[in-house]
């Protein structure tokens, strides 16, 4: 799909660089689907492990930086605007397993990118794993008391979903970068993501059942949408470990890496070898359109586009080669 066409080849720019995209709300291309506090409040999830003050009001943008701020790095590449940003999840003594602090700051860190707007965001794990999903021993401790009380459970999910919402709503491109493992809730961030990179050795496996548990993030109807109901319910039953041939076979992996590099790197440059100089006003127009609820919303996406800056930029280029 990013492989590079001969007509990307010739539409290409050679010596200027692209205007800066404004932010994607004054192009109104801001496309949530998911209304802050459908899934209920998520600064509930905050409140209720006590971890941070109160939130001051509601608001579900405020980017409340969590205290421990450290195993979720964004890397906001070159600024606002970039071709790429990125996501690392930094925990590689627990196999990168999310804990609740660091499922906060997921959240600062898909708010900043909603804000930040680049083209691509790549979420990556540290340590050659991409993510073991929840961490089990945080969450026994913060949010599973001993009366059997489901209410850590509900606000984790509705904190989660709410998360993963946004960033699969976000007219960011995200790219889940797979090294190792993605388990349990980690095959839940993958699937959330708009395409799924795999080195070779990495394996993604919905451990959930093995757990006693069903999906929480948002992941099980996700999983459907992309390998279909029954692939989805063979994963989610038997807890299959699935590895890259099989995750081809189903459409659960976009691509490949070679042996020698990591899904990060690969991803990264592929990207910029499509888009040489900077960021194309254009990409993060790609998922309101197949996204578009009719012909008309994708008309008038299209005209958005039309004899702006970078259109003209590369219609002229195209025409001086011909
Ligand atoms: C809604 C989502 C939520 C849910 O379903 O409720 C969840 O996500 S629950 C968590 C689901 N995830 C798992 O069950 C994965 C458990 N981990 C593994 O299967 C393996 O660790 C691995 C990810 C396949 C890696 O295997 P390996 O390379 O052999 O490493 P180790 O097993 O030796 O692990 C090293 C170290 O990391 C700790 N670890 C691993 N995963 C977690 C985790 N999810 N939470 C907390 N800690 C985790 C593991 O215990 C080891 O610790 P030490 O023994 O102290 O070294």
């Amino acid at each position: 799909m990013l492989a590079v066409s001969a007509a990307a080849r010739l539409l290409r720019p050679r010596s200027l660089p692209w205007p800066r995209l404004p932010p994607a709300r004054s192009l109104a291309l801001d496309r949530r689907k998911s209304p802050p506090g459908i899934y209920g409040n998520p600064s509930k999830f905050r409140t209720m492990l006590d971890f941070l003050p109160a939130p001051a009001g509601t608001d579900p943008d405020a980017i409340v930086t969590s205290p421990a701020a450290s195993s979720i790095v964004y890397d906001g590449g070159s600024g606002p605007g970039a071709l790429i940003h990125k996501v690392e999840i930094m925990a590689p003594a627990s196999k990168n397993a999310l804990t609740p602090d660091m499922m906060v700051e997921l959240e600062d860190a898909v708010k900043r990118c909603e804000k930040e707007a680049p083209s691509f965001l790549v979420i990556t794990g540290a340590g050659g794993t991409f993510c073991s999903g929840a961490n089990i021993r945080m969450a026994k401790e913060a949010i599973m008391p001993d009366d059997q009380s489901t209410d850590g459970g509900q606000a984790m999910a509705e904190h989660m979903t709410f998360v993963l919402n946004r960033l699969r709503d976000c007219s960011t491109i995200s790219v889940a970068a797979i090294d190792g493992a993605a388990y349990g809730g980690g095959a839940e961030l993958a699937t959330a993501c708009d395409f799924r990179v795999m080195s070779p050795g990495a394996r993604i496996k919905h451990v959930q059942s093995k757990m006693g548990v069903t999906t929480g993030w948002g992941g099980g109807r996700r999983l459907a949408e992309i390998v279909g109901r029954r692939n989805a319910l063979r994963m989610l039953t038997f807890g299959e470990t699935v590895d890259v041939d099989m995750a081809v076979r189903w459409g659960l992996c976009d691509y490949v890496t070679p042996e020698d590099e990591t899904a990060a790197t690969f991803i990264e440059n592929l990207i910029r070898e499509e888009f040489p100089r900077t960021a194309s006003p254009v990409t993060r127009s790609w998922k309101a359109v197949v996204d578009a609820k009719s012909e008309r919303e994708e008309i008038d996406l299209f005209t958005t586009h039309w004899n702006q800056p970078a259109h003209r930029f590369r219609f002229d280029e195209a025409m001086n080669k011909k």
